[in-house]
């Protein structure tokens, strides 16, 4: 099939790369002039591993780029791929949603046949139903469930394993109101179906399949805050958290994924996701205590972290190294990075701090253009009077001698991945 998606980001080039593999001809629309040319010169404009491989074989022939709308004219239907970042107060902010929509309905009263438009982004519950389709109804003129149908696939891919995840779902969700919308899918889909081996494909309202997004970020996040609550009160207990938490892991009930206990959780979709559903439910009269508590919690744990540092000395004048700046192993991304608050404070109190991270050094330079950045971990000791570790590189489980150059060798491990050794003054977390 002939497909658009608008927006060109890490889901959008993901998802348009993907839909090549599996022998759709796709444009990306974007706004972003760099990322046009970066995917037409068969460059993938963000890093993901598998995907320059994608967008190099595709480039040029099922895959192309554009900053013009007219290019979803020849398709037959649209994926929205743009930003849904927080507002101040953590509700949805949906302007690009909103101008996209506008800018898609525009083009699209130029369009004599059939058009699905298919929402990706992650957007709170009706948003599909009561923002999308009535802007694209209003630019274009046409009227939605006649001359057009819209639809919502929540997408589930992690950063790092992008490719990987969009090839090989755990599920597929997709919400849609009419038959015609149903079919039109499902001939989208077939191909990415019969290659992941017939995962389950659910089919629901767009409203649900909007909520089963945010009920499926709510469960991990809080998943998360709960092995963090416990690993906390196992901590006042001296009990060996990993050894409780791997433990319960093994009720098939509970399972392991999602239970490493540490610093808590980062990135460019948790703490977003649920900020708006709590601003959503919010707005409905509907307070929602038990995720309201795992955020509070997450919030909580770089504080612990500092206040053990605080109970060895005052960091002021103290030259501290911050290992990891990512706000997970395998990518540069550093969007609410649990490091942010840590580097944060310790600036604040005074410390000099040296941040070190295997890829992600260029982007929290961005953010914190005064502290000092070191090229290795190695570097980053030298000289420090603690080392606070904030994200489970695997490299940071070999460091041995290193620790050696410290001046005063307080390691506080924000993610149990330092090897204990002799010689240390080293306190985990969790
Ligand atoms: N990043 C993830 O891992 C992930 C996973 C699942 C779902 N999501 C959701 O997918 C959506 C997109 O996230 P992302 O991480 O890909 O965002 P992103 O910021 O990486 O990319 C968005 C792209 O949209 C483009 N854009 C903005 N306004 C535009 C407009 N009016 N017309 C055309 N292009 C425009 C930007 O230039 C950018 O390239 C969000 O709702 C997010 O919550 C993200
Ligand atoms: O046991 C764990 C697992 C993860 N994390 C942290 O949780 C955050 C998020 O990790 P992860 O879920 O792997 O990364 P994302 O790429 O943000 O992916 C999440 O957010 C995406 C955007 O909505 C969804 O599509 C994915 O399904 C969902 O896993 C990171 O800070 C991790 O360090 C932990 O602290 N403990």
């Amino acid at each position: 099939m002939k497909l658009s998606i608008i927006g060109s980001g890490y889901v959008g080039t993901t998802v348009a790369a993907c839909f090549a593999e599996l022998g759709h001809d796709v444009v990306n629309v974007d706004i972003d002039e760099d990322i046009v040319r970066s995917i037409n010169a068969g460059n993938a404009p963000i890093h993901e591993p598998g995907l320059d491989e994608l967008v190099e074989t595709h480039a040029g022939d099922r895959l192309r780029a554009t900053t013009d709308y007219e290019a979803v004219l020849d398709t037959d239907a649209t994926f929205l791929a743009l930003p849904t970042p927080s507002n101040e107060d953590g509700s949805i902010d949906l302007g690009a949603m909103k101008a996209a929509a506008a800018s898609l309905g525009e083009t699209l009263a130029a369009k004599d046949d059939y058009h699905l438009v298919v929402t990706k982004s992650t957007v709170v519950p009706t948003t599909t139903a009561e923002v999308i389709g009535p802007r694209i109804e209003e630019a274009s003129g046409k009227t939605v469930g006649d001359d057009f149908d819209i639809a919502m696939n929540p997408e589930f891919l992690r950063e790092g394993t992008a490719v990987e995840d969009f090839l090989g779902p755990d599920k597929i969700v997709l919400g849609a109101s009419t038959e015609r919308a149903f079919d039109c899918l499902d001939e989208i889909f077939a191909p990415l179906v019969e290659r992941a081996g017939n995962p389950p494909v659910v089919k629901t309202g767009t409203s649900e399949a909007e909520m089963i997004k945010y009920a499926n970020n709510a469960f991990l996040a809080s998943k998360i805050s709960l092995a963090n609550d416990l690993a906390n009160i196992c901590k006042e207990f001296g009990v060996d958290s990993t050894e409780v938490l791997d433990a319960i892991g093994l009720d098939s009930r509970i399972g392991s994924s999602f239970l490493g206990a540490g610093l808590g959780w980062g990135g460019s979709c948790f703490p977003k996701d649920t900020a708006a559903i709590i601003a959503a439910a919010r707005s409905r009269g509907y307070e929602p205590r038990v995720l309201q508590a795992a955020v509070d919690v997450n919030d909580e744990q770089p504080t612990r972290m500092l206040d053990l540092l605080a109970d060895r000395f005052d960091p002021d004048g103290k030259r501290v190294a911050v290992l990891g700046l990512s706000f997970k192993p395998g990518t540069d991304d550093i969007r609410e990075s649990r490091a942010i608050p840590l580097i944060q404070n310790l600036v604040e109190a005074g410390a000099d701090v040296v941040g070190y991270d295997p890829v992600a050094t260029e982007n929290m330079r961005e953010h914190f253009p005064d502290i000092d950045y070191a090229s290795s971990a190695a570097d980053a000791l030298v000289d420090a009077d603690a080392a606070l570790v904030a994200t489970d590189w695997d490299e940071f489980a070999a460091l041995d001698s290193e620790f050696d150059e410290m001046r005063e060798r307080v390691v506080i491990d924000g993610r149990r991945i330092v090897t204990r050794r002799d010689g240390l003054d080293y306190e985990s977390l969790v």
